[in-house]
């Protein structure tokens, strides 16, 4: 009865986990802030028009809509906080030099919930960097969402790396295909269908679905694939990126996934963690539209880190400290200023009920 009250896909978040979840959100953003990425907070929900559209091949997919009463407009609830950074970036930061650095935290919805993560409220923290997609920036942000990750909590991180863009580039070069069956190639690969491939006459693509595993191995198989040099640059800095991340995440290669990259271009990347299923983040470079037209080019990562709460002990009792009516209010607020928790009794019933200590005279006893 009670779960009924919730509509599908949002729930409470009760003690411990509530707790547990505003320490992760700060303990991430101290990691991003820390390599100077500014925070912004823009609104749960906007105009429809102005979540989609700012961000090249952005669609209107996953968008929980509602008719606003007072300007009779179509709201959405944002289901990424990375687009309403793009908004940010072009119009009222449009002034600030570039590279731009911003960061931000907090709860996205989605429409539908999927069956790997049945919420469709949960909380993305992240980082853009704005007017720049280089190997060098790309290799900051895959280090900094790895960082983010491990001080939110996440062990053994993996990292897969994706070309998004890959058979759109192949297919206006060294491999011509005409646009639909460009998108039906990429649907294949992306399924790693190799005999329908074959069938559709797109054996020059088939070695690609062999280059996907661990880093080192799938980055020289794609090498020998490229005997054009087409993908020259991008596989450069597929090993620049690789090569950040030596010793903080075990890297793999995908070059075809697609999955989740709806704006993504030359780069994209997935985020995994020991003991969560599925992904706990992903990101990669991406086209920001200005009013006037301009494309600007950025890179960023989005972590979803709720899967962590649930890893999270729920018997770690925290040192709390009785107050018994009349206590020392001086010696209680000295208590807490160090880090103790403390709970007043509110009358001569009251029980030290969950406390681990009393406050006798001025010093905290071991109930
Ligand atoms: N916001 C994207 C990831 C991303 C951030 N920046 C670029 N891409 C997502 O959650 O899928």
């Amino acid at each position: 009865m009670t779960t009924a009250l919730l509509p599908e896909g949002l729930r409470d978040r009760l003690p411990p986990q509530a707790e547990a979840a505003a320490a992760i959100l700060r303990a991430a953003l101290d990691a991003i802030r820390a390599h100077g990425y500014e925070r912004v907070a823009p609104p749960l929900a906007e105009y429809e028009e102005s979540l989609v559209g700012r961000l090249k091949s952005g669609t209107a997919r996953d968008l929980l809509r509602v008719v606003d009463p007072l300007s009779q407009r179509t709201l959405a609830l944002r289901p990424d906080i990375t687009t309403q950074v793009g908004r940010i970036a072009a119009t009222r930061l449009a002034h600030r030099p570039r590279p731009l650095r911003l960061s931000y935290g907090g709860p996205v919805v989605k429409l539908r919930a999927s069956q790997l993560r049945p919420e469709r409220e949960m909380t993305q923290i992240g980082a853009e960097l704005i007017g720049s997609d280089s190997a060098a920036a790309a290799a900051e942000i895959v280090a900094l969402a790895v960082e983010a990750l491990a001080a939110a909590g996440a062990k053994s991180i993996t990292v897969d790396l994706t070309l998004p863009d890959l058979v759109d580039t192949l297919a206006a070069g060294p491999l011509p295909l005409g646009a639909a069956e460009a998108q039906r190639i990429r649907e294949l690969l992306d399924a790693k269908d190799a005999g329908a491939l074959a069938a559709a006459g797109a054996t020059a693509y088939l070695p690609l679905v062999e280059a996907a595993g661990p880093f080192p191995q799938a980055i020289e198989r794609l090498r020998a694939f490229d005997s054009t040099g087409a993908l020259a640059s991008r596989l450069s800095a597929l090993e620049a990126v690789a090569a950040r991340l030596d010793g903080i995440a075990t890297v793999t290669l995908d070059p075809t996934e697609r999955h989740g990259f709806e704006y993504q271009s030359w780069l994209g990347f997935s985020l995994f963690a020991e003991g969560l299923t599925g992904e706990v983040g992903r990101g990669g470079a991406y086209t920001i539209l200005h009013e006037d037209g301009r494309e600007e080019p950025a890179i960023g990562f989005s972590i979803y880190p709720d899967p962590l709460l649930d890893l999270i002990a729920d018997d770690q009792p925290a040192r709390r400290l009785f107050l018994p009516l009349g206590h020392d209010r001086e010696a209680a607020a000295a208590l807490r200023a160090q880090g103790w928790i403390t709970v007043a009794a509110l009358d001569e019933s009251s029980q030290p009920a969950g406390c681990t200590h009393v406050l006798a005279g001025r010093e905290p006893r071991v109930i």
